[in-house]
């Protein structure tokens, strides 16, 4: 792959903070080295001694003093090593990528550790998109994702989509208005990224069939397209065994995806990550270092020793947990959407991730019976509009997430909703 033709200018230009290089060879050096290089403050200043945390499972997280000053300290910009080594295994054990044993400049699958999956995203959307560019997506989609891309000054270009996520006739038929041919002349308009959220879509709830993405990525092939593939829901998927995902089935090396603890392990401690081909995640750290250095070191201590603590086998077992109390929430919101919005609206079942996407019958768009009726009767939804390439396109669907009400609480809100609706019609 030549990954040149993807990186922006500004990307192209980023060079390797010397300062940052200083740290990390200070850090890789032996105790007899003597540094007067790094202006890092001296960790004996600092207020804090050490900590405890309790985990749920009865262990109990400890920084001593020299862990805590450690853990307080500047850390390396693509993360601490021992928490980018356990992921690195879980994402070979899971995934198993083609890419993990090629050579760097063939794409070798690296990572680096960021601020949330919303931290990498930003940082991967600004590596690659230029203004004008022209970028494919299937919307509805995360608005999270529409605020870092829009500003960009990029086309969005809308692929079709249903429950199964999105429809590779529909990728076929937007390609078509290019030659593949044309794909490397210099200013080629063909696309060159695609964006998808291949599990429990927020805010569909869709899920992406494995022959979906097997199309899906040979299409990438004829146009070399770099896939994105944003999967903060992967492991909140109901069913086993999990689908495949794009990384699995990488051999050119055209995949980057991100990952999230946000939805398994905390979504304060904003721990994500980025996994691609070495050239572009090396871009990507290299925007690290020069706009937050690094995610926090505390932070990634504490996930860190939480995982080597569990293994792979306990960091499973504890997502098993959490699968079942997501299944649970989904029933509760699914019985509830019978008794209270059958007549009124229509949904699909999520297969994954926290949201029902709601279609109301007869309701044009969403917005106003949303942001004021529904306000007025004390029930909090998402309008459908915030998620839509054009927010002021009309957009018949609400997005209810099962994630933190009560099933008491998601019945009376349905109950709220469906009154509301039979107000308005
Ligand atoms: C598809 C997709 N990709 C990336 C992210 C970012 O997750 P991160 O790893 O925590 O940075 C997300 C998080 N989605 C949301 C976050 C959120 C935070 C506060 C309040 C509301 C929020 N709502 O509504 C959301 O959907 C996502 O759904």
């Amino acid at each position: 792959m030549n990954y040149a033709r993807f990186l922006t200018a500004v990307s192209a230009a980023r060079k390797p903070s010397p300062i940052r290089m200083l740290t990390e060879i200070q850090q890789r050096s032996p105790p007899s080295m003597i540094s007067l290089a790094a202006g890092a403050p001296n960790p004996n200043t600092f207020p804090f001694q050490s900590c405890s945390i309790q985990v749920k499972n009865g262990d109990m997280l400890t920084f001593d003093e020299t862990m805590m000053k450690r853990a307080l300290q500047y850390s390396s910009s693509s993360g601490i090593p021992e928490l980018l080594t356990w992921m690195k295994n879980l994402q070979k054990n899971l995934h198993n990528p083609p890419t993990a044993n090629y050579s760097a400049e063939k794409g070798q699958m690296d990572m680096c550790v960021t601020t949330g999956s919303q931290e990498g995203l930003c940082k991967v959307f600004e590596m690659l998109v230029n203004p004008g560019d022209n970028v494919l997506l299937d919307a509805p989609t995360y608005s999270g994702t529409l605020a870092a891309l829009q500003p960009l000054g990029c086309n969005l270009i809308n692929v079709p989509s249903d429950q199964h996520g999105m429809i590779p006739g529909g990728l076929k038929e937007v390609l078509s208005r290019w030659d593949p041919a044309d794909v490397h002349k210099p200013h080629s308009t063909v696309p060159r990224v695609l964006y998808t959220i291949p599990n429990g879509g927020n805010p569909t709830g869709a899920s992406m069939t494995t022959q979906r993405k097997r199309e899906v990525y040979e299409l990438a092939r004829q146009y070399d397209l770099l896939i994105i593939e944003d999967d903060p829901y992967y492991f909140l998927q109901f069913d086993k065994p999990w689908a495949p995902t794009f990384l699995s089935m990488d051999v050119d090396g055209r995949i980057i995806r991100t990952d999230s603890f946000s939805k398994i392990l905390s979504s304060g401690l904003r721990i994500g990550f980025v996994t691609g081909p070495k050239p572009l995640v090396d871009r990507v750290v290299l925007h690290i270092q020069a706009s937050t250095m690094h995610t926090s070191t505390f932070t990634q201590l504490m996930v860190s020793q939480l995982l080597h603590g569990w293994g792979q086998e306990g960091f499973l077992n504890h997502i098993d947990g959490v699968i079942e109390f997501y299944r649970t929430q989904r029933d509760a919101m699914l019985s509830s959407a019978d008794k209270w919005l059958k007549d009124v609206a229509e949904w699909h079942s999520p297969a994954a991730g926290m949201f029902l996407w709601i279609k109301v019958k007869g309701v044009a768009d969403t917005q106003k019976l949303i942001m004021e009726k529904a306000m007025e009767k004390e029930v909090l939804l998402v309008p459908g509009g915030v998620f839509m390439i054009n927010s002021s396109d009309p957009c018949s669907y609400v997005r209810a997430a099962f994630s933190l009400s009560t099933p008491q609480q998601i019945d009376e809100a349905f109950k709220r909703l469906s009154a509301l609706i039979k107000e308005s019609l």
